[in-house]
């Protein structure tokens, strides 16, 4: 399992493009069962090319490389909250998703409508976040409401629950996102209140990753103009990620074979597709890494946390592996790039015995051992 992503923007700014370029490519290089959960929710490989390093070594029977999920939902607009466009009843659909992927339209081409009649991205974020902020405060109005029925049973925690969503809804009332509420100082020694807060699945509480859907011209991504430095800058001072790519001309390299692929992004002067960016940005935000399994079955890469230590990883792979955990054999791929053969890793030394406190380190290659 790789991560979750709820792709929202105000309407026509490219955001299904961007979601359908996504899951063509996906669809494309690997063959999964139910590959498509729901009309909105697609499935996409995270490109690596250390896979195919390890495939040249490790001969294996097939590849497997991270998956991560987009989900799709319509167009926020001003007043949404309040029942405006489609209203925000389907925001409840990514709720439950790791972060929220915020297309914004940085494109000037003339015959798109823009729904607020000119290109400004500032404006264009503060009326979504505006609406994802009304949108956490009706979640937690709720939970208020419930809470307070819930006051009779006399638990202890009732209160203290009840006192940080006051906090909260004022906070939110000042219409900022709850990633700048302080939880902690209500939480104190009592887990259910942090368990209460995270219950909540706040919308403006997640990582967020400001896509800037910029013209065909600068699809390459290397170059910003006016729209685009203003974006970063802005996610530069919230602690957020910003990424350019050119929803059209992703759509039109997804639907492409892997050699006209290739072409066509060197026509273009791209070093990649867009979205490979897009998703090492995700990766990246959200404190992610890989590392690899690779046998003659396969040879699969599995998603943890930064920080995760050796136990942690195994239990990607099944439970039993995290409580029977006895040590990883570890190498690293350039190692076996420079003897050439799996067998001589070994021989070279070059396979380390680790322990439940090693802390995995992105790209390693593990075998586990452990007692059932
Ligand atoms: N980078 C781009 N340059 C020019 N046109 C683009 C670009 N990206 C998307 N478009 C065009 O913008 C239009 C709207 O795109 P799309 O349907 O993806 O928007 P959306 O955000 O999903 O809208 P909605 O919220 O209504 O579902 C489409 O005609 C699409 O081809
Ligand atoms: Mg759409």
């Amino acid at each position: 399992m790789g991560f979750k992503c709820g792709i929202v923007g105000l309407p026509n700014v490219g955001k299904s493009t961007i979601f359908n370029a996504l899951t063509a490519a996906g669809a494309a290089s690997a063959n999964y069962p139910f590959c498509t959960i729901d009309p909105n929710v697609g499935r996409v490989d995270v490109p690596d090319p250390r896979l195919q390093t390890l495939d040249k070594y490790v001969k294996s029977q097939k590849i497997v490389p991270a998956s991560m999920e987009f989900v799709d939902i319509a167009g926020l607009v001003r007043g949404a909250a309040s029942g405006e466009g489609l209203g925000n009843q389907f925001l409840g659909h990514i709720r439950q998703t790791d972060a929220i992927a915020h297309v914004v339209r940085c494109f000037d081409s003339g015959d798109i409508t823009h729904v607020e009649g000119s290109v400004d991205p500032i404006r264009d974020i503060e009326i979504i976040e505006t609406e994802l902020v009304l949108a956490d405060l009706q979640t937690v109005e709720n939970a208020q409401t419930r809470y307070e029925k819930l006051k009779k049973t006399n638990k202890k925690e009732i209160p203290l629950i009840l006192e940080m969503l006051d906090a909260l809804n004022a906070h939110l009332q000042q219409s900022v996102p709850a990633r700048s509420f302080d939880v902690e100082p209500f939480v104190g020694d009592e887990v259910l209140v942090a368990d209460a807060y995270r219950d909540l699945h706040l919308i403006t509480g997640k990582k967020v990753l400001y896509v800037c859907n910029v013209d065909e011209d600068m699809a390459d991504g290397s170059v910003d103009n006016e729209h685009t430095k203003r974006v970063k800058e802005r996610a530069a001072s919230e602690g957020a990620a910003a990424t350019l790519i050119c929803g059209k001309i992703e759509e039109e390299l997804s639907q492409l074979e892997p050699e006209d692929k290739q072409e066509m992004i060197q026509d273009l002067g791209m070093s990649e597709a867009g979205l490979n960016r897009l998703i090492r940005s995700g990766y990246e935000l959200l404190g992610l890494q890989t590392y690899f399994t690779a046998g003659e079955k396969e040879i699969r890469a599995w998603t943890i946390r930064k920080g995760d230590k050796a136990p942690v990883a195994a239990g990607k792979i099944h439970s039993d592996f995290e409580r029977g955990f006895i040590c990883a054999e570890v190498y690293a791929i350039p190692d076996l790039e420079s003897v050439g053969q799996r067998s001589k890793l070994k021989e070279n030394g070059l396979i380390r015995q680790e322990g439940r406190d090693y802390v995995v380190v992105d790209g390693d290659v593990i075998e586990f051992r452990f007692n059932v």
